[in-house]
């Protein structure tokens, strides 16, 4: 079921599995869509349980090679800024999930650096230099001197008191209106240090996806449909270009304005 309005579109599933197993469906298809228009694809990977879910269901589904893996741009949201093979990492969670499943280009499947990398223990080093990526291959793509590429589909989770990617409330991230990409320190959810896009980039996006299961993420949904701010509820401010695409449960729809349910 699913309505619409000035936050986005809502689609509401039965519980937790189902909407990964859809939101999987749906980004096979949105992707082979979008190469068969433009013959190449970009996505922004989350962390989170529920982006991770989504991303096993995607390596089991039967429509996975529907996506021509090898002309798809991969890039991330946030990452946990630790050692690359420590389990917290995302893109080494989306790695075991899925990318070391599917034939990607390495060339085209951009991480973000981690703690033991090339920049060492300096958080904003790796930023500057993930932002830096972004302007590469945008230039690449668009030839304008964008500083992000126009990501096809962006997805994100969001926690209980807002947060998205890891642009938590009131933080300097939430305020940040220039860079793309900054460092992000002392985050209530662990790990504490971390490398995030931030709103100018996340905007880039054509279509952005909110996904998100369970009871303890309603309220925040709930405010989001109800005109909270995005530096009190950094979830309102993450908006696609072309659609915003709310992917909940009926739990964490629960607290949705009645206009709204489905
Ligand atoms: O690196 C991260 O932690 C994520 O990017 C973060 O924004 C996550 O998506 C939400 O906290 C939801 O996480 P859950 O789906 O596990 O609740």
């Amino acid at each position: 079921m699913s309505t619409s309005d000035p936050a986005g579109d809502v689609v509401v599933h039965p519980d937790a599995d189902v909407l990964a197993a859809a939101t999987a469906a749906r980004l096979i298809t949105t992707l082979a869509d979008v190469q068969a228009r433009k013959g190449s694809a970009s996505v922004v990977l989350t962390g989170g349980g529920t982006g991770i879910a989504l991303l096993e269901h995607v390596r089991r589904s039967p429509a996975r090679d529907a996506v021509d893996w090898s002309r798809l741009d991969v890039f991330w949201g946030d990452e946990r800024f630790v050692p690359a093979d420590d389990p917290e990492r995302n893109d080494k969670q989306a790695r075991e999930a899925l990318l070391d499943h599917v034939p990607v280009d390495p060339a085209r499947v951009h991480a973000m650096a981690a703690s033991d990398g090339e920049f060492g223990d300096d958080p904003d080093a790796a930023a500057e230099a993930y932002a830096r990526v972004l302007a590469d291959v945008a230039d690449g793509e668009h030839g304008t001197g964008a500083a992000v590429p126009a990501f096809d589909v962006l997805m994100l989770g969001l926690g209980g008191e807002g947060h998205t990617a890891s642009i938590f409330p009131d933080s300097p991230a939430a305020h940040e209106a220039r860079r793309s990409v900054v460092a992000v320190r002392n985050c209530p959810k662990p790990p504490p240090t971390r490398v995030s896009l931030t709103f100018p980039a996340l905007r880039r996006a054509d279509q952005v996806w909110l996904i998100t299961a369970g009871e303890a993420k309603a309220e925040a949904v709930g405010r989001a449909h109800r005109g909270a701010g995005e530096v009190e509820l950094p979830v309102a401010g993450a908006r696609g270009t072309s659609r915003t695409l709310w992917l909940l449960d009926t739990a964490a729809a629960a607290d949705l304005p009645w206009s709204r349910h489905v």
